[in-house]
């Protein structure tokens, strides 16, 4: 039986009841991509590391995977790999190597097309990486830098080359995404053309395929097409592959399609920086809330990101702002919680995922004692007669396992499906994933509640249960007399599914 030494500790140092059920996500860059540092943060709770693609060369990310397998194979880990893709928005380039540039109100700067000999670049410019951009843009345009992180406007326009004057200053990341405006208008033209998927794009996917990644997540997102093209793509290239599609809802396009685009994806991100730079900021926390009750319906994991610790790339501690808003996503029971900046080039990667950890555990305690259950209504997912019952024996299970204040739920489930709808339902007690295959182990590590261990089955339900018993009371992880519920999708001749109701011999 493979568990990670992470969970067997918490399990065994609080007991079952204050185990995380909030996921955490730590994108990978400069400050945390060595062995030893993604050791550090496996150990300090990460559940995903996400590489993203605007980033670095495909020899790094490489690496990177390399040494996440190496990581899971020799310490007991399942810290899955999310690649989330560059799309094809416009953004700036990587800055002649400086790791930010400061931009002042009122300074002057050049936005460009030009490419650079060696990539050195004249003092105050910035290149930008789409070719129509010193057409599209006219003279009294803003440029919204990085959700609106940096603002400038478009005094003059030259060939190539567009100036203009800092109208609200800041911090200029490397391959920031810029958004031009006009008249408080987002302006869409050619670049509204451009395909979801780049060419680029399409080169990553093949990667990350190749790498047999566990999740990819697709950029600025317009429309469920584009979702279902890349899985059926995933399907024609790796029959029986395990790779999942994330759809990042971060454009107003997407906003339009919600539902649909979350139906056909196997899961959605809040992309709260871009999505921050197309719809006015202060709608970003009700679309928030709607996407993460939305996917919960239709049984999709959802990750809370963008900005969640955004103080902690440079300071240790967060504001009790930050606090605030990591707990609401935990209070709306959102799968997962994603780092950006703060892992992949902060100054405290290990600090900001501790904080995430300690704000997780303390809201979900919190949401438990004051039963603060939100009785959202769960529709029926689908019309098949075996999912049916997996739907009804979960829902079941859940209930029962509050009622009777289980330690745990135990579910035996060969692709996961059982186990989803089990996390879907939020129980008050975790959700033990008993699964055959790493790759499910991996997937499952990403949703609500799940403690997900890799075990070979046998037919025979009792065999099962007995030997995890043996095996978790061996560990020091369960004990004599506690009680738990388990469920099954592992179907023999005479039986379909089951539910039972044991305690630990
Ligand atoms: N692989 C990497 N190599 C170098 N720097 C990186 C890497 N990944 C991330 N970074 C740095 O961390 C910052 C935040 O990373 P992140 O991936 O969250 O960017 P983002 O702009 O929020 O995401 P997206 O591009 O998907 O909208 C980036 O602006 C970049 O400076
Ligand atoms: C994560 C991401 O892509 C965003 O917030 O824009
Ligand atoms: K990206
Ligand atoms: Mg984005």
């Amino acid at each position: 039986m493979e568990i990670d030494s992470v969970s067997e500790a918490e399990l065994k140092e609080n007991g079952f009841r204050s185990t995380r059920r909030t996921k955490l996500i730590c994108t990978i860059g400069p400050a945390s991509c060595t062995f030893e540092q993604l050791e550090a943060l496996a150990m300090g709770g990460m559940n995903v590391a996400r590489l993203n693609m605007c980033h670095g060369t495909r020899e790094w990310h490489r690496e990177v995977i390399r040494n996440v397998r190496k990581l899971n194979s020799e310490k007991g880990f399942s810290v899955a790999i999310m690649m989330d893709t560059q799309g094809s928005e416009i953004h700036m380039g990587d800055l002649g190597g400086a790791s930010s540039l400061k931009a002042e109100i009122n300074q002057e700067w050049t936005f460009t097309v030009r490419t650079f000999d060696g990539g050195v670049l004249p003092e105050s410019t910035c290149v930008v990486n789409y070719d129509g951009f010193a057409e599209d843009v006219k003279v009294g345009d803003e440029l919204v830098i990085d959700g609106g992180m940096v603002r400038f406007e478009v005094v003059e326009k030259f060939g190539p080359d567009a100036k203009c004057k800092c109208t609200d200053p800041g911090r200029l990341l490397p391959r920031a995404n810029l958004t031009i405006w006009r008249e408080g208008h987002l302006v869409r033209e050619r670049n509204a053309m451009l395909p979801t998927i780049s060419s680029k794009d399409w080169i990553d996917i093949d990667f990350g395929l190749a790498e047999g990644v566990d999740f990819i997540a697709i950029s600025f997102v317009k429309t469920a097409d584009v979702i279902k093209h890349l899985k059926s793509y995933i399907t024609a290239r790796s029959p029986g592959g395990s790779t999942s599609v994330f759809a990042k809802i971060e454009s107003s396009d997407s906003l339009k399609h919600l539902e649909d685009i979350i139906q056909v994806a196997d899961g959605a991100m809040v992309a709260r920086g871009d999505l921050g730079a197309q719809i006015p900021l202060e709608q970003v926390p009700s679309v928030q809330h709607r996407i993460v009750h939305l996917c919960r319906q239709l049984n999709k994991p959802v990750i809370v990101a963008s900005q969640l610790l955004e103080s902690m790339i440079e300071y240790p501690t967060p504001t009790r702002a930050e606090v605030a808003d990591v707990s609401e996503a935990v209070r709306q029971r959102g799968d997962a919680l994603m780092l950006s900046g703060e892992s992949a080039m902060g100054l405290y990667p290990e600090k900001a995922l501790s904080v995430l950890r300690t704000v997780s555990l303390r809201m979900e305690r919190w949401c438990r004692e004051e039963k603060i259950h939100q009785t959202i209504r769960l529709p029926e997912l689908s019309t098949a007669l075996h999912e049916r019952i997996s739907e009804q024996i979960s829902i079941s299970a859940a209930q029962m396992a509050n009622k009777l204040e289980a330690e745990a739920i135990f579910v035996y489930t060969r692709q996961g499906y059982m186990a989803t709808l089990l996390s879907r339902c939020r129980p008050d007690c975790p959700i033990f994933a008993f699964t055959e295959t790493k790759s499910v182990r991996q997937r499952l590590n990403l949703q609500w509640g799940l403690i997900p261990f890799r075990l070979d089955f046998s037919d025979d339900m009792e065999s099962n249960l007995r030997r995890t018993f043996a095996l978790l009371k061996a560990r020091g992880m369960m004990k004599q007399g506690d009680l738990i519920v388990a469920v099954s999708d592992i179907s023999t001749a005479d039986m379909l599914q089951s539910i039972q109701v044991r305690k630990i011999p």
